[in-house]
């Protein structure tokens, strides 16, 4: 890899395109989670930098909205271009603050620029209608406008991503936008804010703010400049944002909490299903919304598909610091997660579950948990009702076809959901029996740009990506066209 540019490392927030710290001077360090090595400090903004950030979308917004979107789409390539231009530097940097192994983090990156270039192209075909009109004299027309001033609270655990996913719908739609990253990964947020400057995107129409995030979040549900809030994070914050903007009658998107089962049928490609189970449950050391967090197996297969699944788990899986080429396990984001893991872990021993391998915090520098196989899961365990985050399998056996729906949905969360089978019967009934958003059959991992990414329950409210990304930015107005003399 070649040496790192630290020209997209910034440490000051962006507002009205220029990089200021805290009015109080404040900042928050940011640590590296594979060493616990300091990584670099961000500012500890408030209300009254969010309220200066509104400000400056809000002055940007006239001349965004007016751009043709072709102009918006150029800017947003320009975006992209530069994006791709400091993809190293930019994995580095997501690596350091995230831990992702290397190649995950490209992977992720790259990800985020097809969002971007999807919705470039998207905003293109923001379509309208005329209405045949039941008055002789009028005529109906229905336009699709902007919003306005977008507010987006995103999470640690796809830094970049999850950005791009709401930004480039965001842009395409007319919209400016304010970013409030997680405090744990501010520098992968930031570097959009010098990237910005770098593709020359006009000043404010990407604002990018780090700090108080309860106050930041109130500024933004509270500023009647701010019509949007678009939130991906745990349900529980989720629901506070939801109901604070509410209040001030906001357009919000929420993309929250996952609990994935993954079922596999005994007329499953059992090999498949493995490599499913893996992709789906240890991708970024299983820290993703959409990781299978209960694996239902059917009672004729389970141990067959336990022995495969504790050999390809040994063989494929091997934690270290992301930077290391050979890691494809990285650390969990913090303390607190390894103690989630620990305890998924503990509780599941206490009622009964046997550990097949794992099991145990890592002894190195950093946040480290073992990939670990549990079998003998029941429902009274809390890995069945609680998202674990975190790199633990926990195989639960399974008799009917009707007993695997009945306990997949055994759940208030609704985002991603997985099944393997070989019946194409078995796949339509499942299929449309399940209460998810997202259904994976015979795939462990299916998010793409150009497919709706929602949950329903409380997995969350609207979708991102696809052609319906652009709804959740855009007002409808009808238009009645009287006095034509017609
Ligand atoms: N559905 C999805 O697309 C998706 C994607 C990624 C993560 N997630 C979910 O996010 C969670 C993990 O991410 P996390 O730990 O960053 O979630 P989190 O809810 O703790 O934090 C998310 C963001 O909200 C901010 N925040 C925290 N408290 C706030 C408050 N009171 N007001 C305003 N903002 C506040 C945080 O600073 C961060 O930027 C998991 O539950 C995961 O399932 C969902
Ligand atoms: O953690 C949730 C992300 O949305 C995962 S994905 O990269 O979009 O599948």
């Amino acid at each position: 890899m070649s040496s790192f540019n630290p020209a997209i490392f910034k440490d000051l927030n962006y507002i009205g395109g220029e990089w200021v710290g805290a009015d109080s001077g404040q900042t928050v360090a940011v640590t590296n989670p594979a060493t616990g090595d300091h990584i670099g400090s961000v500012p500890m903004c408030g209300r009254a930098e969010t309220n200066r950030a509104i400000a400056a979308a809000t002055s940007a917004l006239p001349a965004w909205k007016a751009l043709t979107a072709d102009a918006r789409a150029t800017h947003m390539v320009n975006l992209c271009d530069a994006i791709m231009d400091h993809l190293d530097d930019l994995a580095i940097v997501l690596t350091s603050e995230m831990g992702k192994p290397l190649a995950e983090a490209k992977g992720e990156i790259a990800l985020g620029v097809k969002y971007i270039r999807f919705f470039a192209e998207e905003g293109k075909r923001i379509y309208g209608d005329t209405i045949p009109s039941p008055w002789a004299d009028r005529r109906i027309v229905v336009t699709k406008e902007p919003v306005g001033v977008a507010g987006a609270i995103t999470p640690w655990n796809f830094p970049n991503s999850m950005i791009a996913r709401k930004l480039g719908a965001a842009l395409a739609s007319g919209c400016t936008m304010v970013i409030k990253p997680s405090e744990f990964t501010p520098f992968s947020a930031l570097a959009f804010g010098a990237l910005a400057d770098k593709a020359g995107l006009p000043k404010g129409v990407i604002n990018i703010l780090t700090g108080d995030a309860p106050a930041i979040g109130e500024e933004m549900c509270e500023n009647p400049d701010l019509r949007k809030i678009t939130f991906t994070g745990s349900t529980r914050v989720g629901k506070l944002l939801a109901a604070n903007a509410g209040k001030h009658m906001k357009k919000i998107s929420m993309e929250l909490g996952g609990n994935a089962p993954f079922i596999v049928f005994d007329d499953a490609d059992l090999d498949r299903a493995v490599e499913g189970a893996i992709a789906s449950k240890f991708r970024n050391s299983g820290q993703t919304c959409v990781c299978a967090n209960r694996i239902y197996v059917q009672a004729g297969v389970y141990d067959q598909f336990a022995d495969k699944l504790k050999a390809a788990m040994e063989a494929q899986l091997s934690p270290g610091n992301g930077m290391e080429p050979d890691t494809t396990q990285g650390p969990l984001i913090n303390e607190a997660a390894v103690d989630k893991v620990a305890a998924h872990v503990a509780d599941a021993l206490e009622k009964g579950a046997t550990l097949v391998t794992g099991g145990k915090r890592l002894e190195t520098a950093g946040t480290f948990y073992a990939p670990t196989l549990l079998t003998g899961m029941t429902q009274e365990m809390r890995v069945a009702h609680e998202e674990t985050f975190g790199p633990l399998a926990g195989l639960f056996k399974f008799e009917t076809e009707e007993d695997a729906i009945r306990l997949a949905n055994d759940t208030e969360y609704g985002l991603a959901c997985y099944f393997y089978s070989n019946g194409l019967g078995r796949t339509y009934r499942v299929m449309e029996q399940l209460q998810y958003g997202l259904v994976g059959v015979n795939e462990g991992v299916i998010t793409t740009e150009v497919a709706p990414f929602g949950g329903v329950k409380d997995s969350g409210l609207g979708n991102e990506g696809s052609k319906y990304g652009l709804d959740d930015y855009l007002n409808i107005k009808y238009s009645c066209i009287g006095g034509l003399g017609l």
